[in-house]
């Protein structure tokens, strides 16, 4: 047996979120719907501008981390915090979360912790501005390799794809990970990252990866063939198990080439927010428990479905209750 059933690699942020109106948003500049990266000054503007705020710990990954933790797993997350006022909420979040925050907060240097200042709409859509701060800085140096031996699976916020030394933190994690008998995956997270970095986001998923998780732009993006069908075939090819998340047309997986299809009751979200990480809190915990495709898209979107049932990106209910009132466990 494992220390850990599930480690993660991801931006450790704090997210500040509030309500607020579409005309809002246009007084800002803020574009609807999507993670928008900011200068700290501009992050400034826009926390001073948010009414009601509510700071709660967050990060794609971390968040299914903490989603996969609360459903039980035994969890491990490997992020940058600065030592300040935040880094130090987030870190104590974390490990009350019952989570190994295994890096310890960073003294000294320029960059504060990380933040995101998230807007949600009255449609439950939510709209992202991220300070990157120190999250991002992370390296090969953050990745304790025994860290990485002691996961089940590792799993890689595609985020940190955008610098090189993001690159080779992933390769040592997926590697340490692997040679030990584990599996590793990556979340695509972002379109507009894999359009920067497609090659290297190709060869990643083909030599090193055993599973990708993504929305349908995000698969779409890594061969844009225009037409899904021919995308996630092109995915399947260099990886053995890809699973796509469609929003209101539930969700796809592919594994050994075989496909599976899991439908999902299309609902307004409260707030969207975390919605895929969600997902893959749900998907993961099944895989890691031995369940089949089918299983793991369901619980994966009824995890989903119960983070976008209110404000914030980790569940708030009891998801495993939820699972068994759906006649899975
Ligand atoms: O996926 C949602 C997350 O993305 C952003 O990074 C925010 O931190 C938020 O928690």
């Amino acid at each position: 047996m494992k220390k850990y059933q599930l480690a993660g690699i991801g931006n450790a942020v704090v997210d500040v979120i509030s309500r607020s109106d579409d005309s809002f948003l246009d007084h800002m500049g803020i574009e609807k719907g999507i993670m928008q990266l900011i200068e700290r000054e501009r992050g400034e503007t826009l926390y001073a501008a948010m009414g009601n705020r509510v700071q709660t710990p967050g990060g794609s990954l971390a968040n299914t981390v903490a989603g996969a933790g609360a459903l039980g797993l035994k969890t491990a997350f490997i992020g940058r915090v600065k030592n300040d006022t935040l880094g130090k909420f987030y870190a104590d979040a974390m490990t009350n979360e019952g989570i190994a925050f295994v890096n310890t907060p960073v003294e000294g240097g320029e960059l504060p912790t990380s933040r995101c200042m998230i807007f949600v709409t009255p449609d439950g859509e939510r709209s992202m501005n991220t300070y990157l701060g120190i999250s991002s800085e992370l390296g090969p140096d953050d990745v304790d390799e025994d860290v990485c031996a002691e996961a089940e699976v590792i799993f890689l916020e595609g985020y940190l794809f955008d610098k090189d030394k993001g690159k080779q933190a992933f390769m040592k994690a997926a590697r340490a990970c692997k040679a030990a008998g584990g599996i590793a995956g990556i979340a695509i997270s972002d379109p507009f990252c894999v359009e920067r970095h497609r090659a290297d986001f190709l060869k990643l998923i083909e030599e090193e990866m055993d599973f990708v998780i993504g929305n349908e732009a995000e698969i779409c993006s890594l061969y844009q063939n225009g037409d899904l069908e021919a995308d996630l075939a092109a995915v399947g090819a260099i990886c053995p198990l890809v699973v796509c998340t469609r929003s209101g047309d539930g969700v796809t997986i592919l594994r050994d080439g075989v496909r599976t299809d899991v439908s999902v009751k299309k609902v307004v979200p409260v707030d969207a927010t975390g919605a895929g990480d969600q997902f893959a809190a749900g998907f993961l915990y099944a895989l890691v428990k031995g369940h089949d495709m089918a299983t793991c898209g369901k619980m994966g979107t009824i995890a989903a479905s119960e983070v976008i049932s209110h404000m914030g990106p980790r569940p708030e209910a009891d998801v495993k209750t939820l699972f068994e009132a759906a006649g899975l466990s």
